[in-house]
């Protein structure tokens, strides 16, 4: 690709943001996706314009403003149009492997990526066969259940299938050689953890891969701790860093170029930057890992099917009655995520919302369902309430100043603590003298570290202020459209009343899509029912037409 400095033809990837790209510091990036070829225009003062295969970077003269034109002129190559990420339940055995084969097919139009989870509770079992590895002796480590249980279902699967067992037989033994170890060393790491759990991503691709090979459809398997996704070294909670982005587009762009195959991609697992070791990206990662690789190409589309119609109103474990929302913002769904509800992982709308890639939730078992989309905006005039989120077993600070009214820094104080020890908070409320605030322990990786983390929060928040800690504390989310926050709130609390249930804590956050509620953990699931039936069962909420008076925000609901 030639490049002619200081004329105004250059050679950039689309899209380019908007049309016209202001450069406002020394170098600006601008993002860019791999397969089209884009005319820049008019381009004074710009000293370099540099291109890799996915960004283009112009430097200007002298850090002042100058203008870049660029508008979409030809696609040059045809590459991948979308990830698509399918959990556990998806490819839970043969049958369901056969089923989410043949829907990959029945999308010709489509160049996919594939990203897997591990078959259905493989996850678990490697998780239970680790710890039963601890304690049970090195000759008993080849019979633990879970260890039979994970070798009958990959076995039986790729009988089923009609796949060479030798594709996973290496990976099965290793996976016994390493429980072993476990039972040698009586001793699980989360290092050691995150490469034993890794084993059920490693397999499930690997089957995959081979099945739509012998199926005649060509499918190319990837480790992706092998192809660029880095990661930092926060064993079972690791977090994607950004070098993982060109060096993971750079790796499936090339291998498209050079030999076009459907790539296969463990979801839930990368390398960690300093260690080299494997990691895991939290549970239910594998979202992450999509919407990673989304982001990384520039695609046009970010899939995730699942096992239900899309992102419901509710848990259906606890509401059988929740219905699917079929349109979500990415504050929505982080929050929801964030909040609790296992549909999404927390951190996986990041990528899609800084890439801005609409995120499709389908459902494997029904791919005619709708389903939900979620993008950075959507029509919320007749939005109220989008979904009711439950996070039991939270842990709740009353932290009071010992100081007098009027003391500044004492909210800084109490944060820089927190800082000091890596936790991260949920929901603060927050008055002159008092912060009430719930802890976020899903960071901390054992029981026992948590109690002592805790006991050391308490400890140092004790020097300033007068502490309470309350445990066994659920905080109830409610995501919705918060500019109906009164309407909300007067129909929530109505309904805790009737209930006879005291809200110990509330709290209406920045992003002006959720409103937290913390009540103790025995209540909390009646509190959920009964505020999914007023929201999205009666007919009268849900079917709600609201006029809302912007001027000075007053609401009214007529039914
Ligand atoms: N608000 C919600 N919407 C949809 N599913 C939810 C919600 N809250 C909890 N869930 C649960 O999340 C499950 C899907 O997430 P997950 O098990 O991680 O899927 P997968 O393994 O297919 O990626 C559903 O089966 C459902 O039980
Ligand atoms: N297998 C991992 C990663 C994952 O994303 O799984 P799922 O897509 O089934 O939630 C887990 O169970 O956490």
């Amino acid at each position: 690709m030639s490049m002619q400095l200081g004329t105004c033809i250059k050679t950039v990837f689309f899209p380019i943001p908007t049309t016209r790209t202001t450069l406002h510091s020394e170098t600006t990036l601008l993002p860019c996706r791999i397969g089209y070829t884009a005319r820049v225009s008019h381009v004074p003062l710009v000293r370099k314009v540099s291109i890799d295969p996915l960004r283009v970077s112009c430097c200007s003269n002298n850090g002042s403003e100058s203008g870049v034109v660029a508008e979409k002129v030809e696609e040059t190559e045809k590459s991948y149009t979308c990830v698509m990420k399918f959990g556990g339940s998806s490819v839970a055995n043969a049958v369901r492997i056969r089923e989410v084969a043949n829907l990959i097919l029945s999308f010709p139009e489509e160049r996919p990526i594939i990203v897997l989870s591990a078959m259905g509770k493989t996850t678990n079992r490697l998780l239970l066969a680790g710890e039963k590895a601890v304690s049970c002796g090195v000759t008993n480590a080849d019979s633990i259940d879970e260890l039979s249980d994970i070798k009958d279902l990959h076995l039986r699967t790729v009988e089923e299938l009609g796949v060479d067992r030798e594709v996973i037989a290496k990976h099965l033994e290793e996976l016994e050689q390493l429980l072993k170890g476990i039972a040698m060393m009586k001793e699980l790491t989360p290092r050691t953890q995150d490469y034993l759990v890794s084993f059920g991503e490693c397999m499930s691709t690997r089957i995959f891969a081979a099945y739509l090979n012998t199926l005649g459809v060509k499918a190319r398997q990837y480790d992706a701790f092998e192809i660029g996704f880095i990661t930092t070294d926060d064993f079972t909670n690791a977090d994607i860093l950004e070098a993982t982005y060109p060096a993971v587009a750079k790796r499936l762009h090339g291998d498209w170029v050079s030999d076009p195959a459907i790539p296969i991609i463990t979801g839930f697992l990368g390398k960690a930057r300093k260690s080299c070791a494997v990691t895991t990206l939290g549970r239910g990662g594998s979202d992450l890992t999509a919407t990673t690789i989304g982001k990384s190409l520039g695609l046009p589309e970010i899939q995730v099917w699942k096992d239900v119609d899309g992102v419901l109103t509710c848990d259906p474990n606890l509401c059988p009655q929740a219905e699917p929302v079929p349109f979500l913002t990415f504050d929505e769904a982080a929050e929801l995520a964030y909040f609790g509800a296992q549909v999404l992982h927390p951190q996986s709308m990041r990528p899609a919302r800084e890439g801005d890639i609409p995120v499709r939730v389908k459902n494997s078992y029904n791919p005619k369902a709708p389903g939900t989309l979620i993008t950075k905006t959507r029509d919320m005039s007749k939005a109220l309430l989008t979904s009711i989120v439950l996070k039991r077993s939270v842990t709740m600070l009353d932290i009071v100043s010992t100081r007098m009214l009027g003391q500044f820094g004492f909210l800084a104080k109490v944060f820089s603590i927190f800082e000091d020890l890596g936790i991260s908070v949920d929901v603060v409320a927050t008055s002159e003298v008092s912060i009430s605030l719930t802890l976020d322990p899903s960071k901390l990786w054992s029981r026992e570290l948590i109690q002592q983390e805790l006991d050391y929060v308490v400890e140092e928040l004790e020097k300033i202020s007068v502490v309470n800690l309350l445990k066994n504390r659920s905080i109830i989310s409610l995501i919705g459209n918060v500019q109906m926050s009164s309407l909300i709130l007067e129909k929530a609390f109505q309904v805790l009343r009737t209930l006879g249930v005291t809200v110990q804590m509330i709290s209406q956050g920045a992003s002006k899509v959720n409103i937290s509620l913390v009540v103790n953990d025995n209540e909390a699931e009646q509190c959920v029912r009964a505020l999914h039936k007023t929201f999205f069962e009666c007919g009268e909420l849900s079917e709600l037409e609201i006029k809302c008076t912007p001027e000075n925000g007053s609401v009214s609901a007529l039914s």
